[in-house]
């Protein structure tokens, strides 16, 4: 493609040479990944700055380049005020406005993104509609399934992946979108049609300066859905009315409103609910009529989740029966409250909470059915919110009757100042909580200490099947460490 053509994506720019002539076969922000007739488009980082790999980028072949300073190079230098929002814009433009033609529903909120994406994928593939999945577990097209390393790709990954969908037929895609991708502009240029709030509490102030900042960044997903109207395509905002930040993501948007909720008065509501250890039951009462929803998630929380899907996909005209169908057909989502059966007398569950929130709402389900005692099996992240950390073994040793403070991904951090970090707080309570720093040595005590009808909980890694330490990431499965300890325990 000619250059000027992908630089008309943009409004203005400055450039001190001729680039008439110029065609690019691809664009690019990491130098190490060029190759020759690449666009190099300078990204300022957290770590780096691109800026500093413009001749990296041009030993290997790019002929022009996109910065935000003039930079010393013997190719073009094109300058734009902001080279993340111009990667997007260009990366638009290059896959010819995949998301133009593709329906578009972005998931976010602090929990339950991938859940609610796994319930629309099943409801969209029950109503025969082949569907494309962008999110933390994987990409998804049809069935086919592709590694990812963040929850909402990069711009130009993002832009390829719908042009990929486009090309492969896609009726449907669901995506999970992160405050960081927003914040960041990852999706920039991508033109949603629904946008679903799932709900909003502590994570990720390492990132976000505090939580205002952190709902402000959720809230520019809502802002996304444009003000364009024509009375056909129409575009909804789907809202969790019982979360305390929903009035100002009601107010985000400029585009019709779809509340859920089980307490205050919404739209979308469940009605006669009833938990138990085996799955749930609610009347799903909406403006299209009320069904009955015998699920096999468990937990209040996947009611919510259940409720922003049914939403999301009422907006998308599938009708109350293809949803419950759907539903009902859900066994669990992987990683997701996951039980591990090796012929063990107690249960072991494994799951993906690494929030104050998630953990809560998983241990306080956990502690509603539990029979005899419950273990907690927890870590936090390293490189992640530091402040998360003395809530979680709070929540921890609150609900639990022994909390097995471990490692999750140590990262580039001191696994040993992390458990500092979690313990600091919990003073006269060391009868309630045990520090062993290895993860299989923890799952293997929790096992050791297990006995009938107790339930051990193992939190915070769920699907991931490596553990990362410093830089490398190391195979670790929660499940399989968890088969293995209790079949040694036989
Ligand atoms: C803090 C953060 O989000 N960092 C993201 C960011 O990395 P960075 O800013 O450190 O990049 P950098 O290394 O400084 O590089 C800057 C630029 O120089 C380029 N470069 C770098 C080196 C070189 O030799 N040549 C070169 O050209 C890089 O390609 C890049 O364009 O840009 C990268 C490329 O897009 C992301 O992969 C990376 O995500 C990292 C891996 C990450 O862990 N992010 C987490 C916090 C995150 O985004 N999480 C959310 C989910 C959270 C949730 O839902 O709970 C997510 O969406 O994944
Ligand atoms: N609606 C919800 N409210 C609170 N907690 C939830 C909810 N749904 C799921 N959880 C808990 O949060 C954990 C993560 O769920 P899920 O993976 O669906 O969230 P996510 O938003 O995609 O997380 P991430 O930010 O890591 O991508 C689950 O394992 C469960 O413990
Ligand atoms: N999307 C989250 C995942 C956290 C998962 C947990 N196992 C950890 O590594 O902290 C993050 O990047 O913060
Ligand atoms: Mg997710």
């Amino acid at each position: 493609m000619k250059l000027k053509e992908v630089l008309s994506s943009l409004p203005f720019y400055e450039v001190s040479s001729s680039i008439n002539e110029i065609e690019i076969n691809n664009i690019e922000m990491d130098s190490r990944k060029v190759v020759p007739d690449n666009l190099f488009v300078c990204i300022n980082g957290f770590t780096v700055d691109g800026h500093n790999y413009v001749h990296q980028a041009t030993d290997r072949g790019a002929v022009a380049i996109i910065a935000e300073k003039q930079v010393e190079s013997n190719v073009p230098v094109i300058i734009v005020p902001d080279t993340s929002r111009a990667l997007a814009m260009l990366a638009v433009k290059f896959y010819n406005y995949p998301t133009s033609q593709l329906p578009l529903i972005g998931v976010t909120g602090t929990n339950g993104k991938t859940t609610v994406t796994y319930l629309l994928e099943t409801i969209f593939n029950q109503n025969k509609k082949k569907t494309g999945v962008i999110g933390t577990i994987h990409m998804k097209i049809g069935e086919d399934e592709y590694p990812v390393n963040n929850t909402t790709p990069d711009a130009l990954l993002l832009q390829k992946t719908f042009k990929s969908m486009l090309d492969q037929d896609v009726d449907q895609v669901i995506m999970e979108v992160s405050s960081h991708a927003l914040d960041m502009g990852r999706v920039y240029g991508c033109d949603y049609d629904i946008a679903v709030f799932t709900n909003l509490s502590q994570d990720h102030l390492d990132y976000h300066k505090n939580i205002d900042d952190y709902l402000r960044a959720k809230s520019l997903l809502f802002a996304q859905l444009g003000n364009n109207y024509n009375g056909e395509a129409k575009k909804f905002a789907v809202i969790n009315e019982d979360d305390p930040s929903s009035s100002q993501l009601k107010r985000s948007t400029a585009q019709h409103v779809i509340t859920y909720g089980c307490k205050n008065t919404a739209q979308v509501m469940a009605e006669h609910i009833k938990l138990d250890a085996a799955g749930t039951f609610f009347n799903l009462k909406t403006p299209i009529g009320d069904i009955g929803i015998n699920s096999k998630l468990i937990g209040m929380f996947n009611i919510y989740n259940m409720l922003a899907a049914s939403s999301a996909a009422i907006a998308s005209n599938i009708s109350l029966t293809v949803i419950k169908e759907a539903l009902e057909s859900i066994t669990g989502v992987n990683g997701r409250f996951e039980p591990v059966n090796a012929g063990q007398s107690y249960g072991v569950i494994v799951d993906y909470a690494h929030t104050p929130d998630s953990l809560e709402n998983v241990l306080d389900t956990i502690r509603e059915f539990a029979k005899n005692k419950v273990y907690v099996v927890v870590g936090c992240g390293g490189d992640r919110d530091r402040t998360k950390r003395p809530l979680m073994a709070q929540i921890a040793v609150k609900y639990a009757d022994l909390a097995i403070f471990t490692s999750d991904n140590p990262r580039t951090e001191d696994p040993n100042v992390i458990l500092d970090d979690m313990i600091n707080g919990l003073d006269n309570m060391e009868n309630r909580y045990k520090v062993i720093v290895d993860r299989k040595e923890a799952i293997n005590y929790a096992m050791q200490h297990a006995k009938k009808d107790d339930i051990v909980l193992i939190a915070g890694k769920g699907h991931e099947t490596y553990q990362q330490v410093g830089l490398v990431k190391n195979h670790f499965d929660d499940r399989e460490v968890a088969r293995d300890a209790i079949k040694s325990k036989g």
